[in-house]
């Protein structure tokens, strides 16, 4: 088993007299700005002028331009979007280290595909979480917290370890436990995850389950609360309780379709497509394809994005979500507040 770290392990104390900057006010950046200052921290903001400077100042941090930020901090956490970091990394980061500082990502990207080659006197390290930005928010103003994943690239000052020990503490993580890993692993699974189980196997498997239903004739609206809404009702009950936990409170119907079913829908060719993702990730190949696509101003990306917006899946579900008032209360979802994205 591996080691899993919680408060007891972590020492904050030594972020005390440290000044952290994060660079990037989106979803990771304003959650770990805000409860790193809950958490007793010097923390200050480092943005270009818009609309999250405004937000982050309304939420009463201290902001200023990235190049700013990253020279009066000892600790700058890059919390842009992972295509933007190499430019603003070169451009308005780098000039402001000073040796013994540390830079630190919350995924390993621009590091493991040398997007962002830092200098030698800095400690390198990452602090992961495991789940999105407004839930490492809203977990940690519960009392609880969303895990994390710490590894050290560089350790030039000796005590990287400790200080992302910390910094998970500080901003939750250790609450729920923390991993130690490398810049690789992590990389690599958090790629993997996303595209092949948690958002790109998801949604296509949601997409898959509606479009099979209206095809043969059922209401749209029926496919909607079937193959979307109960998802998360049932996703819920995994993770409280693993697999397990959900089939005790299905049906025993349920429960057969569940073992005869499934694996004809997710055969050993689901598999063999995962590994070939796997695949791509490992060599580069698709971290290669996203920089290029990202250099051309992502025609590929957008096209797609506006296409996707305009499935019957999501204009049914957004009219059924208007009549269900406890699933709007997200302000993120609106596009406004902390994090919120255009
Ligand atoms: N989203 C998530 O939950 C997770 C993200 N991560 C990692 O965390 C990092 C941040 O991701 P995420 O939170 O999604 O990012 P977002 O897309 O939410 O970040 C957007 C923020 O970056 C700012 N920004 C963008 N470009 C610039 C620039 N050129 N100069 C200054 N500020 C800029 C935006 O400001 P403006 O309003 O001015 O555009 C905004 O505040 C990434 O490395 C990602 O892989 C890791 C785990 C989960
Ligand atoms: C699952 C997507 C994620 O990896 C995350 C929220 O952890 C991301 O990059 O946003
Ligand atoms: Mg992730
Ligand atoms: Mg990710």
């Amino acid at each position: 088993m591996a080691n899993v770290y919680y408060n007891g392990d972590c020492n904050e104390e030594l972020l005390k007299n440290k000044k952290i900057a994060i660079i990037g006010y989106g979803s990771q950046g304003h959650a770990h700005a805000l409860n790193l200052k809950e958490s007793g921290m010097n923390v200050v903001v480092g943005l270009r002028k818009g609309k999250s400077w405004n937000q982050a100042e309304t939420d009463g941090h201290q902001v200023m331009t990235v190049r700013e930020a990253a020279e009066q901090a000892d600790i700058v956490m890059v919390l842009l979007p992972d295509e933007h970091q190499p430019a603003v990394y070169k451009n308005q980061i780098e000039p402001g280290l000073r040796e013994g500082n540390a830079l630190v990502f919350a995924h390993g990207f621009n590091i493991h595909f040398n997007q962002v080659v830092p200098p030698e006197n800095v400690d390198v390290f990452l602090v992961a979480p495991k789940g999105p930005g407004h839930l490492v928010r809203r977990t940690y103003t519960e009392g609880a917290g969303v895990p994390a994943l710490i590894g050290v690239q560089q350790n030039y000052t000796g005590y990287a370890r400790e200080y992302a020990l910390a910094y998970a503490k500080a901003i939750g993580a250790a609450r729920a436990g923390v991993l130690e890993t490398s810049f690789q692993e992590e990389t690599e699974t958090d790629l993997f995850g996303e595209q092949s189980v948690l958002c790109g196997g998801l949604t296509s498997l949601v997409k898959a389950g509606f479009e099979t239903l209206v095809e043969a004739g059922y209401q749209p609206e029926v496919a909607y609360f079937e193959c979307l809404h109960e998802l998360k009702l049932i996703v819920d009950l995994m993770y409280e309780g693993g697999l397990e936990g959900m089939r005790y409170s299905i049906s025993d119907t349920a429960q057969w379709g569940d073992f005869k079913s499934g694996p004809r829908v997710i055969d050993e060719h689901v598999k063999e497509n995962m590994k070939a993702v796997l695949k791509d990730i490992q060599s580069g190949k698709f971290a290669k394809e996203w920089i290029l696509e990202n250099q051309v101003n992502r025609p590929e990306f957008n096209a797609i994005n506006a296409k996707e917006k305009n499935h019957l899946i999501e204009t049914v579900g957004r009219e059924l979500r208007e009549m269900m008032p406890f699933v709007k209360g997200n302000k993120q979802k609106q596009g406004v507040g902390a994090g919120a994205k255009d």
